[in-house]
C-alpha cells in the first residue's frame, strides 16, 4: 500500500503557542476573525527575529509566512484586546484592538514569553468606525523604527512580517487611495497601562489583582516569591520605563503619541505612528501634526513618562499602598538621570567620569547643542569620525567647525570635553575612539531617508532602498578600524 507524502508543515503554525493570556478567562478580550485579503505579497519577513523562536529562517519559506501572516490560517482562537486609555490627558473608555488582535503567545528561546500580535488584520468591536488597516507606508515606517531602535539598544517590539494586501485605503494624512498591509509584531507583551486602567473604569477589583499576579509571574518573574511583589513591580516599573526614557532621548528618538494605551506593561517601546527621529537638537520638537501644544514633544517625553505612571497608580490603588508607589516614583527623575546620563557619556566616548565632571560635560553638550540648534546626529557621528587623542592637549584641534555656530557654548563644552579627556589615562584614549564609534550610529532614520525609500516603493513599486535601508539600520555604526584610516 502506498502512503501519502508527509505533509509539510509550516514552521511558524508548529510553534509551541502558550495560553498565557487566554487561561484568564474571558474577560480580557474578545475573539475576532481575521480579514480576508485580495492579495498577498511578502514584504519583508524578520530573519534576525527567527532563532528567538527556534526557527531556522532557512526552514521557513515565504509561503509560510503568506499563510500564517497573511491569511492567518491554522492557529487561533485571535483576541481583539480591550483596553481604555488617556489619550492627550482625556480618558478615552471606547478603546481595544480597533485593527489588530493577539495571534498567539510563544515562549522564546531566552525563556521570555513574547505575543505576536497583528495591526491592520481587520476590523473587531473597538474599530469605532475606523476600517481595521494598516497603510502599506504605515507598516513601512514601523518595520524601518523597530530595527532602527533595536539596534540603538532601546528595549522595543520588532515587526516580524510585513505582508502587502491589495486594498486601497483612505487616510487624511496620506495621499490617498494609498496601499495597505497587515503587519505581525512580536512584543514582550500588549498589556498596556490601559489595560488595567479599563477594569478600574469597570470596577473589577478582582480582575485587577488577577492580572497584577499574571503581569508579575510573566514578565517580573524574580518577583514571583517576594512577600512585597506588588510595590516591588511598581517600583521595578517605574525604573523600566525611566530607562525606557533615556534610551529614546539618548537615541534622538520622538514616539509622539504616549497615551497610556500606548504604554507597555513590560517598558517596552511600541506602537510606531508619527514618530521621527530629531534632526536638529531641540526639545521641543514635536513629531505629530495632531498635537499642536507638544505634549508629545522629544524634551517632554521623560515628563509625560512620569505621568502615566502617576496615572497607572490609580487602578492599582486597591493593591499597592499608595505612599509606596508615590516613593517609588519620587525616584524615577534619579532612575532617569542616571540612565540618560550613562547614555549621553557612552555618546561622548566615556564608561564613567567622576560625578561633578560628567554632569557638567552633558550639560555644557546639550546647551551647545540647543544654542546652535545643531544636527544631533551628526554632531556626535563627527565627533566620532574626528576623535583624535591628541585632543586631550590640543583644543583648537577639537571640531572647529562646530564653533561658530554658538561660540560661547561651543568653548564652554570643549574646555569640559578636554577636561574630561585629561582625566583618563593615555591608554584609554583608544577605548574613547572605539566607544564613540559603537554610540553614534552613521546610518540614522531621519525624515528624508523614510521618504526616499517610501518614494520608490510609491512610485516604482522598487523595494531594494528600503531593504538595504534596514540592513543597515540593524546595524548603522561604521565598521571598527574605519576611523583610524580616516585620521
Ligand atoms: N484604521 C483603524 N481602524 C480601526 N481602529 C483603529 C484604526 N487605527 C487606529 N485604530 C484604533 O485606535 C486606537 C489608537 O490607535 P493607535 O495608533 O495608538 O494604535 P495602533 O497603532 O492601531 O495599535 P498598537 O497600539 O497596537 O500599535 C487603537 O485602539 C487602535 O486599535
Ligand atoms: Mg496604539
Amino acid at each position: 500500500m502506498q502512503s501519502d507524502p508527509p505533509l509539510k508543515k509550516n514552521p511558524l503554525l508548529a510553534l509551541p503557542f502558550e495560553p498565557a493570556l487566554a487561561s484568564l478567562g474571558e474577560d480580557y478580550y474578545d475573539v475576532v476573525a481575521a480579514a480576508e485579503f485580495p492579495v498577498h505579497h511578502l514584504r519583508f519577513r524578520n530573519d534576525a527575529l527567527l532563532p528567538l523562536l527556534n526557527l531556522d529562517p532557512a526552514a521557513v519559506s515565504d509561503a509560510d509566512f503568506i499563510e500564517a501572516f497573511g491569511h492567518f490560517e491554522g492557529q487561533g482562537p485571535f483576541f481583539a484586546l480591550r483596553y481604555h486609555g488617556y489619550q492627550f490627558g482625556e480618558y478615552n473608555p471606547f478603546l481595544g484592538d480597533g485593527r489588530g488582535f493577539l495571534y498567539g503567545q510563544v515562549r522564546g528561546r531566552d525563556g521570555e514569553l513574547y505575543d505576536l500580535g497583528t495591526k491592520g488584520s481587520g476590523t473587531t468591536p473597538y474599530s469605532r468606525g475606523g476600517d481595521g488597516r494598516l497603510t502599506l507606508k504605515g507598516g513601512v515606517r514601523e518595520v524601518l523604527a523597530a530595527e532602527a531602535l533595536q539596534a540603538l539598544g532601546v528595549r522595543t517590539s520588532r515587526t516580524l512580517s510585513l505582508i502587502e494586501t491589495g486594498e486601497r485605503l483612505w487616510r487624511g494624512d496620506e495621499p490617498s487611495p494609498t496601499r495597505s498591509s497587515v503587519m505581525v509584531r512580536l512584543s514582550r507583551s500588549h498589556i498596556r497601562f490601559g489595560t488595567f486602567e479599563r477594569l478600574h473604569y469597570l470596577g473589577r477589583k478582582d480582575l485587577i489583582r488577577q492580572l497584577l499576579d499574571h503581569v508579575i509571574a510573566c514578565y517580573y518573574r524574580p518577583l514571583v516569591d517576594e512577600a512585597d511583589r506588588d510595590a516591588l513591580f511598581y517600583e521595578q516599573l517605574v525604573e523600566r520605563v525611566a530607562e525606557l526614557a533615556a534610551q529614546w532621548m539618548a537615541a534622538g528618538f520622538t514616539h509622539a503619541v504616549l497615551n497610556t494605551d500606548n504604554m507597555s506593561i513590560t517598558g517596552e517601546s511600541f506602537d510606531y505612528g508619527p514618530y521621527a527621529f530629531i534632526d536638529l537638537y531641540d526639545p521641543d520638537f514635536t513629531a505629530a501634526y495632531f498635537d499642536p501644544y507638544g505634549r508629545y514633544s522629544y524634551g517632554n517625553q521623560p515628563l509625560i513618562c512620569k505621568v502615566n505612571l502617576e496615572a497607572l497608580q490609580i487602578p492599582l490603588e486597591t493593591l499597592i499602598p499608595g505612599e509606596r508607589m508615590q516613593a517609588s516614583l519620587g525616584r524615577f527623575q534619579a532612575f532617569y538621570e542616571r540612565a540618560y546620563s550613562r547614555r549621553m557619556l557612552a555618546k561622548l566616548g566615556f564608561e564613567a567620569l567622576e560625578a561633578s565632571l560628567a554632569k557638567d560635560v552633558l550639560a555644557s553638550t546639550l546647551a551647545y547643542l540647543q544654542a546652535a540648534r545643531a544636527p544631533y546626529h551628526a554632531f556626535f557621528l563627527q565627533l566620532s569620525r574626528n576623535f583624535c587623542p591628541d585632543w586631550s592637549t590640543e583644543a583648537e584641534s577639537i571640531l572647529p567647525e562646530w564653533r561658530p555656530a554658538a561660540e560661547a557654548e561651543f568653548l564652554q563644552w570643549r574646555t569640559l570635553y578636554q577636561q574630561a579627556l585629561q582625566t583618563l589615562p593615555p591608554a584609554e584614549l583608544d577605548a574613547v575612539a572605539e566607544r564613540l564609534r559603537e554610540h553614534n550610529p552613521s546610518t540614522v532614520l531621519l525624515r528624508p531617508q523614510i521618504e526616499n525609500v517610501w518614494a520608490a516603493i510609491s512610485e516604482n513599486d522598487d523595494w531594494e532602498p528600503f531593504l538595504t535601508l534596514v540592513e543597515r539600520l540593524q546595524d548603522p555604526f561604521d565598521p571598527p578600524n574605519t576611523h583610524e584610516r580616516q585620521r
